[in-house]
C-alpha cells in the first residue's frame, strides 16, 4: 500500500488526530498501514479510521457488495400510508440476530464471504464485536434516510454501532433528541469508519439528508450487536 494512503485525514473536521488505533486494540485491520484515528470534538463521542481499508480493497468492496447484495426496498407506513423506503437495504447478521427496524420487523440474511470479512477488520479496528449489519444503497442524492435514534430494545441499553461509508460522500447530520435544528453535519467520505458511542443514539438523533447535487451512489454499512433472541 501506498504511504499516500495513510495520510488523507479529513480537513472538514480537523479536531485531535492520533495515529495508529487510538490505543483501543492491538489488531491492524489493514496490514502494512494503520488508518488514522481521530475524535471528533463537540460530538457525542464520535471517533472516525480513515481511511480503514486499502483504497484498491475498498473500491473492490463497492462494486461486489453493490453488484451482489439481495437489495430491497421495503414499505414502511407513515400517517397511514405507505411509502417504500427512499434507499435500498440488505440486512445481514447471525441467524438468531433478528430486529425491528423503523417498524420493520428485519430477519437477517446470512452472512457473505465478503460482509464477514469485512465485520471482523472493523472489530479489529475499533474493538467492538457485531452479529449483524444493515446495508443501505443510496442510489443518488435522491435517496437519504430520516431522522432517527438505533436505539431498539434488541440493541441493548449500550449500543456501539460502528458505520463503514463506501463510495460517494455525503451527509451525516446530527441533532439533539427533542431539538428540531441540526447542530452538527459531518461529511462521510468512502472508506471512513465512524464508531457511534451509546450516547449518541441515548441522547441525540441522526439523518441522511437529500442532497440533489450528488449524482454517485453511496453504500453504508452499520453494523450492530443485537442481543439473541433467546435472551430477550
Ligand atoms: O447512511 C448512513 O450513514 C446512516 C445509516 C443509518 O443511520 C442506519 O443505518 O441506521
Ligand atoms: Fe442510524
Amino acid at each position: 500500500m501506498l504511504a499516500a494512503e495513510c495520510d488523507s485525514l479529513s480537513t472538514t473536521v480537523a479536531p485531535l488526530i492520533v495515529h495508529g488505533d487510538g490505543g483501543k486494540n492491538t489488531m491492524s485491520s489493514t496490514p502494512g498501514c494503520k488508518p488514522a484515528f481521530q475524535t471528533l470534538p463537540g460530538t457525542p463521542g464520535l471517533a472516525l479510521w480513515e481511511p480503514l481499508l486499502p483504497a484498491i480493497d475498498a473500491d473492490a468492496l463497492l462494486a461486489e457488495l453493490t453488484a451482489t447484495l439481495p437489495w430491497q426496498q421495503p414499505r414502511i407506513t407513515l400517517y397511514g400510508r405507505s411509502h417504500p423506503v427512499p434507499r435500498l437495504q440488505s440486512w445481514h447478521g447471525d441467524a438468531d440476530a433478528g430486529y425491528r427496524y423503523s417498524g420493520l420487523a428485519m430477519t437477517p440474511q446470512p452472512w457473505t464471504p465478503a460482509l464477514a470479512r469485512l465485520r471482523d477488520q472493523v472489530a479489529a479496528a475499533c474493538g467492538h464485536r457485531f452479529n449483524s449489519v444493515l446495508a443501505n444503497l443510496y442510489r443518488d442524492g435522491r435517496d437519504s434516510m430520516g431522522w432517527h435514534a438505533d436505539d431498539e430494545p434488541e440493541l441493548g441499553p449500550q449500543p456501539w454501532i460502528a458505520s463503514l461509508s463506501l463510495g460517494a460522500t455525503r451527509d451525516f447530520a446530527l441533532r439533539r433528541k427533542g431539538a428540531r435544528r441540526t447542530a452538527l453535519t459531518l461529511p462521510l467520505r468512502h472508506n471512513q469508519l465512524l464508531l457511534m458511542p451509546p450516547a449518541m443514539q441515548q441522547h441525540w438523533q441522526h439523518a441522511l439528508p437529500r442532497r440533489l447535487r450528488v449524482e454517485q451512489p453511496r453504500l453504508n454499512l452499520t453494523f450492530r450487536l443485537i442481543n439473541r433472541k433467546t435472551d430477550r
